[in-house]
């Protein structure tokens, strides 16, 4: 579970980006952020594992004010919390399986991480998740010759390589056609169920999140709109988050 309280972010002076975001995001769901553009939904995300830092309030995580950890504590924080972009963020030419291993540099010393040395044991982990994402055929092929859908999916095998508690989704779909974004939240939401995992994604699309989602926020110039599970999302609702 991630509880936030009072979350406040200016990137300048005179206007807040975020504005006392109080909300709670609660394992084995699919939290949808949703918003006009510009809104904070971004900001919100990203201020979750602290990728965006000097905001004031609260972010309780394990017991934890990840907002107070120090570089140590913060970087243990980021290994319960993998994250997926929009863009995919792989490196191209390596293999799917490669990519996915790169999962798990953050748990490896200087020297193992720069040779890149994974055990036999990492290695079969990285391809049960390359199955489980649908890939199991394509875990030597290069990244670059793979879909956009299937690189998201290799996308988030790589985040599940580090056994997060948390998935933040920045956007997942943004890049992709119907059928794959279908896929993409398919997945995203099967975790969410079968690995009690807190999933919080960033979404443009409100039927999407309708489809999707067990609960949705709503936000709109930084402040909540709505907050509520996704029953409630009626057409007044959404009226009220874009206007
Ligand atoms: N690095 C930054 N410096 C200054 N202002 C920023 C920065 N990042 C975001 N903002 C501003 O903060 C506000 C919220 O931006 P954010 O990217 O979180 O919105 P969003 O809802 O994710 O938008 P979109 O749906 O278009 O991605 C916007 O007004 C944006 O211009």
């Amino acid at each position: 579970m991630i509880q936030v309280t009072n979350l406040t972010k200016y990137y300048s002076a005179d206007k807040a980006s975020l504005a006392d975001v109080s909300v709670t995001f609660q394992p084995g769901e699919v939290t949808a952020i949703i918003g006009p553009s510009g809104a904070g939904k971004t900001t919100l995300l990203r201020s979750l594992n602290q990728l965006i830092r000097d905001d004031l309030g609260t972010i309780l995580f394990n017991d934890q004010d990840v907002r107070q950890l120090n570089r140590r504590g913060l970087k243990q924080v980021r290994r319960k919390i993998g994250m997926v972009f929009q863009n995919y963020n792989l490196i191209e030419p390596l293999t799917a399986i490669e990519n996915v291993l790169h999962g798990r540099l953050g748990e490896k010393g200087t020297l193992a991480g720069m040779l890149s040395l994974y055990s036999q044991d990492e290695k079969d982990q990285a391809l049960g998740l390359l199955s489980e994402v649908g890939l199991g055929d394509f875990c030597y092929q290069r990244c670059h010759d793979l879909s956009g859908g299937q690189k998201q999916r290799v996308g988030i095998a790589r985040a599940l390589m580090q056994a997060p508690d948390v998935l933040l989704c920045d956007e997942p779909i943004a890049s992709l056609d119907p059928k794959s974004a279908m896929v993409v939240m398919d997945i995203l939401s099967r975790l969410a169920r079968t690995k009690k995992m807190t999933v919080i994604v960033n979404l443009h699309q409100v039927d999407v999140a309708r489809t999707y989602a067990d609960h949705i926020v709503g936000i709109n110039q930084g402040r909540v709109a709505f907050d509520a599970p996704v029953s409630a999302l009626d057409d007044w609702a959404v009226t009220q988050i874009y206007r």
